[in-house]
Parts: C-alpha cells; sequence; structure tokens
C-alpha cells in the first residue's frame, strides 16, 4: 500500500534522509519512530509529494508521490507535524472549508470526532492552545474516511485522557481496514497501537520489527527477596540469570521459561517478589545500541 524504495534526500548540508526502504502493507498500522532529526518528517513529507526525493521513490497505491503528488494528497488523510493554520477562522470554518475542497457528502464522521475528542470548533484557530490545534488537524485528517491515513506525532500536545481517545480512535480505523502510518518518539502510544515498527536514526532506518516480536524479547525482572542469608550463594549458583543482588535481595531476569523459574524458587524460602517488565522501548534502544557498535 504504501512503497517505500531506497528513498533519498539529501539536504545542502549533508543532512536528510539515506536509502530508506520499506513496504506498508494494506490494513497495517506502522510505527515510524526515532529521536528528533533522525528523519522521520523528511521521510512523510516525501509520502505527501512536498519534497522531491534525490534518489529512489515514494509511492502509495502504485502512484509515485512526487509525480502524482495531487492525486496522493487527494487520497490520504494527514497530519502534520507542525500545523500552520489559516488566521481569521474559526475551527469550524475551516473544517467546513476542507470538507468543501475535499467534497464530502456527509459530514457525520467529522462531527462524530468532534464530539470524541471534546473538540470545541467555535474557537478561532488562534486563540486555540496547541492541543486543540492538534484536535482540529486529527478531525481534518481522519474526517473524509480515507484509506491511507498519515499522522506525524499525532498525539503531541493532547493530554493523556485524549492520547488514549487517540489510540481508541487508531484501532476503530484499522478495524475498518485502514492502513496507518504514524511517526511518534513515545514508544508505550506506538506498542499499543502498531503491527510493526521502523527504527530510524540519524537519517537510515536501522530495524523493522514486528510488535509481537519485540514483545517476545521482552524480559521478566524479578526481584527476589530471600529470608535467608545462606540461600543466597545458592541461588547465584543456580541456573537461573542473576543480573544483580544485593544482601538477601536477588534479581532475576527471565526471558519466557517461567517453569525454570519457579521450580528453582520453590526450594527456597522467599519473603517477596517484585516484578519489573523491561519496556519495548529499552529492548528497542539496546537494539539500537548494539547496532549504533556495528556500523
Ligand atoms: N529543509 C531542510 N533543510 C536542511 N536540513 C533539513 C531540512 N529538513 C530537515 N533537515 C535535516 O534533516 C534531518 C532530519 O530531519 P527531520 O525533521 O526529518 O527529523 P524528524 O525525525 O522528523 O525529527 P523531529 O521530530 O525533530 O521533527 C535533520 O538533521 C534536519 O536538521
Amino acid at each position: 500500500m504504501i512503497e517505500l524504495q531506497q528513498l533519498t534526500k539529501v539536504f545542502p548540508n549533508g543532512r536528510g534522509i539515506f536509502d530508506v526502504t520499506l513496504t506498508v502493507h494494506e490494513g497495517e498500522v506502522f510505527g515510524f519512530l526515532g529521536p528528533n532529526g533522525a528523519g522521520k518528517s523528511t521521510t512523510i513529507r516525501h509520502l505527501l509529494g512536498f519534497l522531491k526525493p534525490t534518489k529512489g521513490r515514494a509511492a502509495i497505491k502504485g502512484v509515485d508521490c512526487w509525480q502524482e503528488s495531487v492525486k496522493v494528497q487527494a487520497s490520504i488523510g494527514y497530519l502534520p507535524g507542525e500545523i500552520a493554520f489559516p488566521d481569521g477562522m474559526t475551527g469550524m470554518e475551516l473544517l467546513d472549508l476542507l470538507a468543501g475542497m475535499r467534497r464530502m457528502n456527509s459530514t457525520r464522521y467529522r462531527d462524530e470526532l468532534i464530539e470524541r475528542l471534546q473538540l470545541d470548533v467555535r474557537l478561532p484557530l488562534r486563540k486555540m492552545s496547541k492541543g486543540t490545534k492538534q484536535k482540529v488537524g486529527l478531525v481534518a485528517a481522519l474526517m473524509h474516511d480515507p484509506e491511507v491515513i498519515i499522522l506525524d506525532e499525532p498525539t503531541s500536545g493532547l493530554d493523556p485522557l485524549m492520547q488514549q481517545t487517540f489510540i481508541d480512535l487508531i484501532r476503530e480505523e484499522k478495524q475498518k481496514g485502514k492502513t496507518i502510518f504514524l511517526s511518534s518518539h513515545i514508544f508505550p502510544e506506538i506498542e499499543r497501537t502498531c503491527d510493526r515498527v521502523a527504527i530510524m536514526k540519524d537519517g537510515r532506518l536501522m530495524a523493522v520489527n514486528d510488535i509481537h516480536e519485540l514483545q517476545s524479547m521482552q524480559r521478566k525482572l524479578f526481584d527476589v527477596m530471600l529470608s535467608r542469608e545462606e540461600d543466597v550463594a545458592k541461588l547465584l549458583a543456580s541456573p537461573l540469570e542473576v543480573v544483580h543482588h544485593a544482601g538477601r535481595r536477588v534479581c532475576i531476569a527471565v526471558q519466557g521459561n517461567y517453569d525454570a523459574f519457579i521450580r528453582e524458587l520453590a526450594q527456597y524460602q522467599v519473603q517477596s517478589i517484585d516484578l519489573r517488565t523491561q519496556s519495548l522501548e529499552d529492548i528497542f534502544l539496546h537494539y539500537y545500541d548494539r547496532r549504533g557498535d556495528e556500523r
């Protein structure tokens, strides 16, 4: 559905994106991750046909994003990273204008979105907070029911409650079979919405992973407090992976094999157990660092 082939943009300062190749399938929610300056927005701007690639190509549904940008733009929903709204209009006036330009027959879904995001569309755009403007942008990106939705940092400026509403909306769009490409640097939001994630660093694609694959790489860390001092040495000598220990507290990492962990612990007097789950962000960053070392 979305195809990037060796997409490269070199800005005069030598920065940009380099040889980005990836495919987003129909009905997939695809997360595009990376720190500031990694190249997320530059990649997205190519999808909209705003930038001409130095090399390679971007296509949506087989249509070249640069050569047929008008056709591409008409068929997708897009939320820019930084929204520059025209002055002197209310939110509703802007949404009406966009609905007219898109020749929308029904405003039912638009009105539902306004309601769910608790958006006061009567406010003049220039008086809106960043979060409120972001909501207007989200409504504009989704209201015409596009097949492909591209969102650049969609939850920036939204409060936690609205971030949850946003996650619900994305899940519903996925249910409807939409293809969604969203950039973010907020890992939990990606984890809760995406099927696959790509990570960018310094303009290059570092990895593309299935979210479940990442989750299966997740280790659980158990902080075990033993009752007896003399058990510590025995536990340290066991086949379990001890991450660190201090006094009677031993931290054990478990990846998948819980049986062995439970059987081993059954031999000790345990005072308490605390569980810490390694975040996906840690896994990714770990991966990232390793890859960084290799380069
Ligand atoms: N028009 C431009 N001219 C020169 N350099 C640019 C231009 N646009 C982006 N860059 C550079 O290209 C690199 C990628 O920037 P980009 O905005 O795509 O990153 P990003 O991952 O979206 O980060 P952010 O979240 O900060 O927007 C950065 O080094 C940036 O400084």
